[in-house]
Order: C-alpha cells, then structure tokens, then sequence
C-alpha cells in the first residue's frame, strides 16, 4: 500500500528487511538523511567511530540533505570514516569517478577529516588497486577503525549506502558476471563492466552481507522491473540478479524507494 504525505510505507515489519516508499525523490532524500544521522549517532556512541560505506551514481545526489542544516552542526562528522563499495578505475580528478562525484556533492560540504576518507590508489592498475584497498581494509580492522562479522569474518561495515542499476546491479557486481560468486576476496576487480568505464574494483558479497545495515536507494520507472524480482513473493533461487544477493547475515536491509520504481509491484 502506498501512502500519502511525505510518510513512508513500511512492510515485513519486524523482518530486517524493510521497504519505505516515498512520494517523491525529495521525501526520500529527507528521510535517508535522518536515518543516516540516527546511525552515526548510534555507532559514533558505540564503538566511537562510523563507518560508511558509499556507491557512485545518483545516490550522492541523494545525501544532499545531510549537508544542509540541521545535520551539517548535529552529526557529529570526526568520527566518520568513508569508503566506497565500488570505484572505477580512473585518476580522482575524472569525470567517471567515484570519489570526484561523492566529495563535489558530499564531502567537500562536510568536516570529515580528510584521513578518514579511504580513496583508491588511482596510480595503480585495477587489480593493483584493488589488492591495495583490501590491504588498507585489513590494516583499519588490526586498528580498530573498521568491525569484523565473528559470523562471516569478513569486515562489518556500520552502513552501507548503496544503488541498483536498472540490470539489478550493486557495486560493480553485475548479472551473470563470474565476480558475483566471489567468496574469499573482500575486495576484486573488474576489467569488462558491462557499464562504463570497464575498469573498477568492488567489495565482495561477503563484504557486502556482513554489514549492519544497507540502505538500498532506489528511484525512478527505470528501475522497475529489477525492483519487482527482487521484491516479488515468488522468489526463485535460479538466476538471482545480483540485488536478491545482497542478504544479510546479520543485519538490517531498508529499500529507501519512490513510487516509480515500486510501480510494478503488486503487494505495496
Ligand atoms: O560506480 C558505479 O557505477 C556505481 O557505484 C553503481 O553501482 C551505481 O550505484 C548503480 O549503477 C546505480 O546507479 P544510479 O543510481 O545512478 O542508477
């Protein structure tokens, strides 16, 4: 059932997996920020430090309002560590990458010590790049900075904050693409995305699933479909898209969707 307003629906409550659906990209936006807030908040309380984890793509665009007042005073930004759950390829300054869009529309607007925002190389190859980045994974597990999953022991990310390409992609983990059935490394790489630019590095599925918690930011018609399998009750345990891979081990899943891209489901 879609609501009116800006409140969002919520169903399998008391489930980890939740479904909030707004009425526009804007309620979404708003939402997604205080939810991130509240979990900053919870995790820099905790373990005195946040880690989050951040997707490229229209997500950024998305956070905008956490760097508008209140939360830009409120949060409190030193205890953030940032890392990226896919990154393409390319030197920091290019159009295509990943961090050059999240600190334009994020982190250039928030105080986030610079030492705590975990880039990649990008003087090295793909696969240079990704064993560097795993290695940087390892080396803020042994300080502290980062949690592991005694479940899975793989990394536990406080909060993953990820897209879905309209295939049913996260990260660069793509349909039918061998690196989905990756179960040792935390981090890979890809040098034939499906998507553009071909060459990137991504967390893992393990990686992935041993998170706390993921917000899975998703709008617009485009969507759709890929939105309608992964959330369909008649699930089917061939030909997974790589979204309906991202289960939990241990952990909260929140679809923060809009009405365009839910369109298709039947049970709202
Ligand atoms: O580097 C990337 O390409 C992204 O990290 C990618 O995984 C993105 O999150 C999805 O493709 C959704 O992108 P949109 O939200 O822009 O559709």
């Amino acid at each position: 059932m879609a609501t009116g307003g800006a409140a969002p629906t919520a169903s399998d409550a008391g489930s980890k997996k939740k479904l909030l659906i707004f009425d526009s990209e804007e309620d979404l936006a708003v939402s997604l920020a205080k939810y991130t807030a509240e979990l900053s908040e919870k995790f820099a309380a905790e373990r005195g430090a946040f880690t989050a984890v951040l997707s490229g793509g229209s997500l950024i665009e998305a956070l905008r309002k956490l760097t508008e007042p209140p939360y830009l005073d409120s949060v409190d930004w030193s205890k953030w560590h940032v890392f990226w759950v896919d990154e393409r390829v390319v030197p920091k300054d290019h159009v295509d990458s990943n961090y050059k869009l999240a600190y334009d529309g994020f982190l250039s607007k928030v105080p986030i010590p610079p030492g705590q925002v975990y880039a990649i190389n990008d003087a090295l190859s793909a696969e240079g790049a990704a064993d560097d980045y795993e290695a940087c994974l390892k080396q803020l597990v042994k300080n502290g900075v980062t949690s592991m999953s005694a479940a899975t022991g793989f990394p536990r990310f406080d909060l993953q904050l990820l897209g879905m390409g309209p295939d049913g992609h996260i990260a660069s983990l793509f349909p039918g693409h061998p690196l989905v059935n990756e179960k040792e490394r935390w981090v890979t790489y890809i040098k034939d995305s499906p998507k553009p630019p071909p060459e990137r590095i991504t967390f893992t599925f393990p990686v992935i699933n041993s998170s706390a918690y993921v917000a899975m930011v998703v709008t617009g018609a485009g969507k759709a479909a890929a939105v309608q399998k992964a959330l369909s009750d008649k699930q089917t345990s061939s030909d997974l898209l790589p979204v309906e891979m991202a289960v939990l081990q241990d952990g909260e899943f929140t679809w923060f969707t809009d009405k365009a891209a839910v369109s298709l489901l039947q049970n709202k």
